[in-house]
């Protein structure tokens, strides 16, 4: 028995007394309440002692007088509870009324989970837990649930107080919030007063959010989201934004899903895109994407993985990859990754669903899924299209240069170019046919989208974004500040491989600076809390001003270095003395 008092109501829920013995978590029915102690022990606000005694019996006038002292409302008990929390367990609606004023948060979730388990985590007595905790709460919960994300208002529902459910309501507290069990307040509930209250307000709560997601939306619309995480490709973004917009607003084929195709080399945002994208449509990012790898469907016979096999075969139990996750979420953003290494046969599957908005599977059961967008990627024709934007570059470039030369005031120099419609139907539309070799597959897509290459500034941002995520980590690991001139990022951009895109930039990072870092760290050559500059060798910097001179091939030969430099205290540099690591080849010749 988990419980060791009943509550005195007249009618409670069957299970709320007694938890099943063992279970280590908060599930519905397995806490107790207390509806006597009208005590609020507010552990999280520092006190004396003398105030401690006052606090066991809440005296409002000590409460706000340290709210005037400026104590944090929000600050959270070293178990992981706050005071909001706590008055509302022990249904003292006039500390709540109190700390809501003054900016407690009712929305925070509680970080204590069961007394043995928050117990270890924090390697305390698990009785020191218990009596701490019943201390603050009741000893009537059940101490071996989780209450890992229980909200204020979930304490409110299982004390049953009505009066501080409202407060806490009208203060803003979400009815749709869950604990870590997934469970809202309502779960908690018993028939009443209080489950009535709650129900009304979800409704009005969902709707008022919905408004309010709305209204974010307005303010802060796809495109500039996607910016934030995806340099460049500002036609592909424009495109998806303007297209998802449509069907937010309702102006689309309610008919048929929303189908794409990402074309474009590797590594230049694709998989990005659809990321953020499904990030935007859903909250639940896990269950809002769905991705496939369509080179993992390359047979005849791998088209039941994907829907399921029929009754009698193997497999027909675990159902099919993409029904069994459509299922779970049928308007969720969909990518089917390398679309052109997919069997005829499973195309035809998706042309169905691409047609119809709905997908039989192989236990018969059909899912409806208009809702849905689909974004299939592929490098088909990849070649062409970075070499057609680096001929438009080119063109654009020299056109600026000649405009330059001609004294013209409104010279722009731009790296936006747009792909032409005469490219895409003369050069394109052939090798897509010839690939997918069916005129209606590429008839059912909405919009097919281009991916190009990434132009120099691109790159320099791309650089700029891998240095600063090893800036934060040597700072948060070893407390190192890293900085680095101007011409170090063109240096690393000079590593841009057209094939790998981005990664080639990640990679060239870590080859040159982070090696560097990790052999410097394990040389013992940075002190704690340095800063650190990277920078090209002197002797080298000539090498960046005439390389466009040379060949592609002594160019790489004679890519400048990149050295480490310590700051000293008067902002001179004195340059780091490396060891180059041993290679495994040396080693096996030193054995
Ligand atoms: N335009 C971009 N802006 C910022 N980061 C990018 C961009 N393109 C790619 N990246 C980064 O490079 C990595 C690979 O990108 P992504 O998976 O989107 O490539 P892709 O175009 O889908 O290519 P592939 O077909 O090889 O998967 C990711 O870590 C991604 O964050």
């Amino acid at each position: 028995k988990l419980c060791e008092e009943t509550v005195p109501h007249k009618d409670p829920p069957q299970e709320i007394f007694v938890g099943v013995i063992g279970t280590p978590f908060l599930s519905k029915g397995t806490i107790l309440y207390s509806v006597t102690r009208p005590v609020i022990h507010s552990a999280s606000l520092p006190m004396s002692v003398g105030e401690k005694q006052n606090l066991m019996k809440p005296s409002v006038s000590v409460l706000c007088r340290l709210l005037l002292e400026g104590t944090d409302v929000n600050a959270r008990h070293k178990l992981g509870w706050t005071a909001l929390m706590v008055a509302a367990i022990n249904r003292n609606s006039s500390v709540v009324k109190i700390l809501l004023a003054a900016g407690a948060d009712p929305n925070l979730g509680d970080e204590f989970n069961s007394v043995y388990e928050t117990a270890k985590e924090k390697g305390l007595h698990s009785l020191e837990v218990l009596v701490t905790r019943e201390d603050d709460f009741n000893n009537r919960l059940n101490n071996r649930a989780s209450f890992k994300g229980c909200t204020t208002l979930h304490y409110a529902v299982l004390a049953d107080d009505y009066v501080t459910v409202k407060l806490l309501l009208d203060g803003g507290a979400s009815p749709l919030q869950r604990n870590e069990m997934g469970h809202t307040p309502l779960d908690y509930a018993r028939d009443g007063e209080v489950m009535k209250l709650l129900k009304a307000s979800e409704t009005k709560f969902q709707e008022e959010q919905r408004k309010r997601e709305l209204e974010e939306r307005r303010r802060f619309p796809l495109e500039q989201r996607l910016k934030e995480h995806i340099i460049g490709q500002e036609n592909a973004i424009a495109t998806v934004g303007a297209a998802i917009r449509r069907k937010e607003n309702g102006w689309y084929d309610e008919e048929h899903p929303l189908v794409f195709l990402f074309l474009g080399s590797s590594g230049i945002g694709k998989t990005e895109l659809a990321k953020q994208t499904a990030k935007y449509m859903h909250k639940d990012a896990k269950k809002g994407f769905i991705r496939l790898d369509m080179s993992e469907f390359q047979e005849r016979h791998e088209v039941a993985k994907f829907i399921g096999s029929p009754p009698g075969y193997v497999g027909h139990e675990e159902g099919g990859q993409l029904t069994k996750k459509l299922k779970q979420c049928p308007n969720a953003v969909v990518l089917f990754d390398e679309v052109d290494k997919a069997h005829p046969d499973v195309l035809t599957i998706m042309l169905q669903l691409f047609d119809e908005g709905r997908l039989t599977d192989g236990k018969g059961k059909t899912i409806d899924c208009k809702d849905a967008i689909f974004i299939m990627t592929s490098n088909v024709a990849s070649d062409e299209i970075a070499q057609h934007a680096l001929q438009l570059r080119q063109e654009a470039l020299e056109m600026s240069r000649n405009r330059i030369a001609e004294n013209l005031d409104d010279v722009q120099i731009t790296d936006k170019i747009t792909i032409s419609k005469q490219f895409k139907e003369n050069v394109i539309r052939p090798i897509l046919k010839a690939h997918f070799r069916r005129d209606e597959f590429l008839g059912r897509i909405n919009e097919i989208v281009y991916f190009l290459p990434f132009c120099h500034s691109e790159l320099i941002q791309l650089v700029s974004k891998e240095l600063s995520f090893w800036a934060k980590r040597a700072k948060v690991r070893h407390n190192i500040t890293l900085v680095w001139d101007r011409e170090v990022m063109d240096v690393l951009a000079d590593g841009y491989n057209l094939h790998y895109g981005a990664r080639s930039i990640k990679h060239e990072v870590e080859r040159r600076v982070v090696n560097q870092l990790a052999a410097a760290y394990e040389q013992d050559l940075l002190p704690r809390g340095c800063t650190l500059r990277i920078t090209v060798d002197d002797s080298d910097k000539q090498l960046l001003k005439t390389k466009n001179s040379s060949s592609p091939e002594e160019e790489k030969r004679k890519a400048p270095t990149l050295r480490l430099e310590i700051v000293e205290k008067d902002s001179k540099s004195r340059k780091l003395d490396i060891q180059a690591p041993v290679s495994p080849d040396e080693i096996s010749f030193m054995l």
